[in-house]
């Protein structure tokens, strides 16, 4: 049965959701699923801006058979070579032998890697700036490389003024019948998965998305396509500022995570001692996270979203406890910088932690590690309030 909707009155989406996949990448945690967005141009030319997910091939190649409706299908544009997109490059070639495929220098590259397909006759090769006519609609290609991947470039049709953006403005989660932003409630059901999605897939690329923004900035879009999540339609500036935020890594809220690690308890302990004086102190909306039971993607995106940020952390083996050590990798892999950072550890006989996180975070950029640190030995004591005290007032002081 086909499962397809109409964009506009000419354009179709012919995804797919995948509810049944675990880990994004075989990595990032999905308990809402993921879409896999592909959409068909009507026109003179038909044209088909990008695939799917070999997951959902079976799927998606009903919705284009559907949507053609037994016309031919002209181009297939390839955006962005990730397999998640491009898994049925192949077999469409193979199923529409008249269609053409469009994509830059290094996408035709990346398709010979991929695939064993001859493409001598059939490539359109594009470059920054060349346009696509298809009838009454033209697509105008930009390039975007690193936005998510080297080969990657979206697409402006200006008669409808629809940005095609690949893996920009995706999301995590599936589409639930509900294709647009103005469906669904992006800002109590989404943004979580959105933060986490951007933060951990392209945070490590914020120049080269500041440099998209600023293309995209110059063109009159009204609507957003991108090859995850929902189609952008209204209120377009909400999620361009949030891109625009996470790219430059500035918080969106001056706020406070705190985040332990703890094998027996007793740093877990201090770190909620430290969020109840936070609290209150009048510190509002403070987030906890045991990082032994929380994904790095979710405490990844935390960081993003916050000002302030506490690392509490045993000293295991004369070193950093390993999910701390983990989370820290991940920080300094996804460029995570501008924030201000309160070290607190633990030790029993020799509590060292606390010294090589500051080390870490000392080699990220512009991130600021609060003077005063809190060793523990083995147990915060009662007799220890005033230091406690002292340590939360110092993250006050500087919020
Ligand atoms: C495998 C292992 C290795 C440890 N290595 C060290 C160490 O190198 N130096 C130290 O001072 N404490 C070390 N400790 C002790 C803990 O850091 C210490 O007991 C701390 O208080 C534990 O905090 P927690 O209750 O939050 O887990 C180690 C503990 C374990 C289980």
């Amino acid at each position: 049965m086909q499962c397809t909707r109409n964009v506009t009155d000419h354009i179709i989406w012919v995804g797919a959701n995948d509810r049944r996949v675990n880990l994004f990448e075989n990595l990032f945690p999905i308990p809402r699923g993921v879409s896999y967005n592909a959409y068909l141009i009507k026109d003179e030319k038909n044209t088909l801006m990008d695939t799917v997910d070999a997951s959902a091939s079976g799927q998606f190649i009903e919705n284009v058979a559907y949507a053609l409706n037994g016309e031919s299908l002209d181009y297939l544009v390839v955006q962005h070579m990730e397999p998640d997109h491009c898994a049925n490059i192949q077999r469409i070639l193979e199923l529409y032998p008249e269609a053409k495929v469009v994509g830059n220098a290094k996408t035709m590259q990346m398709i010979g890697q991929f695939f064993d397909v001859d493409l001598e006759d059939r490539k359109v090769v594009v470059k920054e700036g060349d346009t696509l006519e298809l009838g009454s609609h033209t697509l105008h290609f930009v390039m975007a490389p690193m936005v998510h991947w080297p080969e990657v470039m979206v697409s402006y049709e200006d008669s409808e003024k629809i940005l095609f953006s690949a893996d920009a403005f995706g999301t995590f989660g599936a589409l639930n019948g509900n294709l647009f932003n103005d469906d669904v409630d992006f800002e109590k059901d989404w943004i979580d998965d959105a933060r986490r999605y951007f933060t951990n897939i392209v945070g490590k690329y914020g120049m080269q998305v500041q440099a998209l923004l600023k293309k995209a900035a110059g063109l009159d879009i009204q609507m957003i396509c991108s090859l995850h999540g929902p189609v952008w339609r209204s209120n377009l500036n909400y999620f361009i500022e949030k891109h625009d935020k996470w790219s430059k890594y500035e918080p969106e809220e001056q706020a406070v995570a705190i985040i332990y690690g703890s094998i027996y308890g007793n740093t877990e302990q201090a770190a909620d001692a430290l969020a109840v004086k936070l609290g209150a102190k009048g510190v509002k909306n403070i987030a906890v996270y045991d990082a032994s039971k929380t994904d790095v993607s979710e405490m990844i995106a935390e960081i993003f979203r916050v000002s302030h940020l506490v690392i509490a952390c045993p000293t295991y083996n004369g070193g950093i406890y390993p999910p701390i050590e983990n989370l820290l990798a991940h920080m300094k892999a996804l460029a995570v910088q501008n924030r201000t950072v309160a070290v607190m550890d633990n030790g029993t006989w020799a509590a060292t932690a606390g010294k090589q996180i500051v080390k870490q975070l000392e080699e990220m950029k512009n991130m600021t590690v609060l003077d005063q640190k809190l060793s523990i030995k083995s147990t915060l004591k009662a007799d220890q309030e005033e230091i406690l005290d002292a340590f939360a007032q110092q993250i006050i002081d500087a919020m």
